[in-house]
C-alpha cells in the first residue's frame, strides 16, 4: 500500500508532531507490560543475592528471593517470567542428569512460585548446557554434539519442568526434532495445556556472553555452539526453522538475539502472523548499561526506545532484563 500525501503544503507532516497529545493520539505502535517476559537467574541458598558484574542490576536469587519477584512482578502487572539456573562446575556431568531432576534448582523455583503466585506465567529453558560438563546445548559425543540422544533427554527434562507446574516451555537447544518430540511427550502425560515457546531463529551470537556468566557457563564451555546455532549471515533459514518448529507443535516462536535481529522478526511476522518474541539478550542489555552507566545514554529512554522498537518490528512480546523497569515507568512509578 503505497501512502497518499498531497502536495506541500496541504501535506505537512509535522501537524502530527506538534504536542504531546496529539503524537500520541496518532503514535502507531506501543509498548504495554502486557508485552513483557522477565528472565531470572536462580542459585540454590536462601534468602541470598549475588550480583552479576557483566549485567549491572541483575542478581542471581535463591529461590525465597525468586518468589519475592514474582510477586513484585506479578504487582507490577508483567504477564510471565522465564526462569534460568545456576550451577556450579560440582554439579556439570557428562550425562546431564540433574536436567530432568525433580528437584534442581529450576524445578524447585518453578514449583515454589506457581504455589505463591499461580497467575503469573512461568516459563523455562530447556537445554543441557547448564548441567552439562563442558557447557554445551547437547550431549558432546569425541568432540560432536550429538543430535538424537540429546533430543530423549530435553523430552525427559521438559516433562520434569511442566511436572514442577512450567506453563510455557521454551526449547534453547537448537536441535534438530525438539519441538515434535516434546510435543508428543507433553500429550501423552496428558499436559496438554503446557505452551512451547520455540527458541526457533537462535543465532550463534557473541551477545550472549554476559548470559554464560550468569549462569555459570563460561568457564565450563570448550569451543563454540556454530554446529547447532544458526550462522549469522543467515535469514531465509530463519523461516523454514519457523516452518519447520509450527509443523511440529510450537505455540509461539522467537527470534534470539533481539536488537541486532529485527530484521529477522519483521520477516518472521510478515510470511507467518504467528505469536512472535524476541529476546533482548544479556549482551544487548549490557551494552546498554555500559553506556547508561557511563552517563553516555539517557537510562530510562534508551530502555524505553529499545523495547518499543522490537513492537514496530512485528514483536508480540519481548524477552528482557529491563522488564521490571519498563513495567514500573510504564505504570509512571
Ligand atoms: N541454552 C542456553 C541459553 N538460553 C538463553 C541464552 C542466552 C540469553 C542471554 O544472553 O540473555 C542461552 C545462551 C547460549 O545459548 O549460550
Amino acid at each position: 500500500m503505497k501512502p497518499t500525501v498531497a502536495p506541500f503544503p496541504a501535506t505537512r507532516l509535522r501537524r502530527l508532531r506538534a504536542m504531546p497529545a496529539v503524537r500520541r493520539l496518532s503514535r502507531q505502535h506501543r509498548l504495554s507490560v502486557d508485552d513483557l517476559i522477565w528472565p531470572i537467574f536462580v542459585m540454590a541458598g536462601r534468602d541470598d543475592e549475588h550480583a552479576i558484574p557483566s549485567m549491572p542490576g541483575v542478581t542471581r536469587k535463591t529461590v525465597d528471593r525468586a518468589v519475592q519477584a514474582a510477586q513484585e512482578a506479578h504487582k507490577l502487572g508483567i504477564p510471565a517470567m522465564c526462569i534460568f539456573p545456576y550451577t556450579g562446575m560440582a554439579e556439570r556431568t557428562e550425562d546431564c542428569a540433574l536436567a530432568w531432576s525433580p528437584d534442581n534448582i529450576s524445578n524447585q523455583a518453578i514449583r515454589a512460585i506457581k504455589d505463591a503466585v499461580p497467575d503469573i506465567a512461568i516459563m523455562t529453558d530447556i537445554a543441557l548446557d547448564p548441567y552439562n560438563i563442558n557447557g554445551h546445548d547437547g550431549f558432546v559425543e569425541d568432540g560432536r554434539i550429538v543430535n538424537d540422544r540429546t533430543v530423549e533427554a530435553l523430552v525427559k527434562m521438559s516433562l520434569a519442568q511442566a511436572e514442577a507446574g512450567a506453563d510455557i516451555l521454551g526449547p534453547s537447544d537448537m536441535m534438530d526434532g525438539r519441538i515434535a518430540a516434546i510435543r508428543s511427550a507433553l500429550e501423552a502425560a496428558g499436559h496438554i495445556d503446557v505452551a512451547i515457546l520455540s527458541y526457533t531463529a537462535k543465532y550463534a551470537s557473541a551477545f550472549y556472553g554476559p548470559f554464560r556468566d550468569a549462569v555459570g557457563a563460561s568457564a565450563a564451555l570448550t569451543g563454540d555452539k556454530n554446529t547447532y546455532q544458526m550462522d549469522p549471515g543467515n535469514a531465509q533459514e530463519a523461516l523454514r526453522l519457523v516452518e519447520r518448529d509450527l509443523m511440529e507443535g510450537a505455540d509461539m516462536v522467537m527470534v534470539k538475539p533481539g536488537m541486532p535481529y529485527l530484521d529477522i522478526c519483521r520477516l518472521v511476522k510478515d510470511t507467518y502472523g504467528v505469536p512472535t518474541y524476541a529476546y533482548q539478550v544479556s549482551g544487548e542489555y549490557a551494552m546498554l548499561q555500559a553506556a547508561i552507566q557511563n552517563g553516555w545514554l539517557d537510562g530510562p529512554k534508551v530502555m524505553m526506545e529499545s523495547l518499543l522498537a522490537f513492537k514496530r518490528a512485528g514483536c508480540d512480546g519481548i524477552l528482557t532484563y529491563f522488564a521490571p523497569e519498563a513495567a514500573k515507568l510504564l505504570h509512571r512509578l
